[in-house]
């Protein structure tokens, strides 16, 4: 994703990538250039940019939502894969700088959670099963963006229910479980399907990435949103509101 964040800024007038890090080794993309992660801090201070974009492990976005509250920098995360105590220290830097967090930068994937949570409120009582399919490099499942819809169909729903991530043998389904199922092959950008099913009729809601361009141009929109906020937690939904 850091490549395709350079490569997208690359393509726009309204922005520069002034550094980069990552841990591979790798020099420069497009000739900007790639630095030691451990040297984050002080790339803060030398180049004093206007925001920070974070696509890479929870760990490390822990870490550099820490140092750019230090900096006062804002900071855009699409990272997934959290543990609580990872989230709740991205959490805080918040109270210091502005820090946006999202699972998915894909305009398109607003639209399919503002869907969901019509479809779910119309038919109370249909079966949810949420599936989601990623390229073989993709680490964290199930998806942070499945996450987040099941999320938005729990606040949308009247009844709770029991995640059952994927079934095996003789287990036949209850009536207050959402099926969530993971796939991971080949280079897939991103698929996501909720299927609701009642009433002899079944209603599928999809979203399918094509490119990485898709996610980069939303977090690149995302940082340029959040250079003019106040510190505090913001959602990709409210760039998209304006
Ligand atoms: N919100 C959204 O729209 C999207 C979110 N994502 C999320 O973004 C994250 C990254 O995805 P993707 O680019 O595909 O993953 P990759 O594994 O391809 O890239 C992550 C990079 O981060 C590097 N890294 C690990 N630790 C550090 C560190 N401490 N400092 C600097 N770099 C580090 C990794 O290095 P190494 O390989 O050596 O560990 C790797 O090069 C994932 O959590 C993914 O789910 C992805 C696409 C869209
Ligand atoms: O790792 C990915 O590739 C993606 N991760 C995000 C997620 O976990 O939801 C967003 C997108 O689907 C691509």
């Amino acid at each position: 994703m850091g490549e395709a964040v350079i490569e997208t800024a690359a393509d726009r007038d309204d922005v520069k990538v002034v550094f980069g890090v990552d841990q591979a080794d790798v020099e420069s993309v497009l000739g900007v250039p790639v630095e030691d992660p451990d040297a984050f801090e002080d790339l803060l201070e030398t180049h004093d940019p206007d925001a920070v974009i974070d696509f890479t492990v929870p760990k490390a976005a822990m870490q550099f939502a820490t140092a750019c509250a230090d900096a006062g920098v804002p900071l855009v995360t699409g990272t997934t894969g959290h543990d609580d105590l990872q989230f709740e220290t991205v959490a805080a830097a918040s109270e210091r700088t502005p820090v946006l967090k999202a699972t998915n930068f894909a305009r398109g994937i607003q639209a399919l959670l503002r869907t969901v949570s019509a479809a779910v409120e119309a038919l109370p009582g249909y079966d949810i099963e949420v599936t989601e399919t990623h390229h073989n490099g993709k680490r964290d499942a199930p998806s942070g963006t499945a996450n987040t819809i099941l999320e938005e169909i729990r606040d949308a729903r009247e009844e709770d229910f029991e995640q059952q991530f994927g079934r095996e043998g003789i287990q036949p389904r209850e009536d207050d479980e959402i099926g969530v199922h993971v796939r991971r092959a080949g280079d897939i950008r991103g698929e996501h399907e909720i299927m609701l099913a009642g009433n002899d009729e079944v209603v599928t809601l999809s979203h399918r990435a094509e490119d990485r361009g898709v996610f980069a141009a939303g977090a690149i929109d995302a940082a340029v949103w959040l250079t003019d906020q106040e510190p505090g937690w913001y959602e990709f939904g409210d760039v998209i509101d304006g």
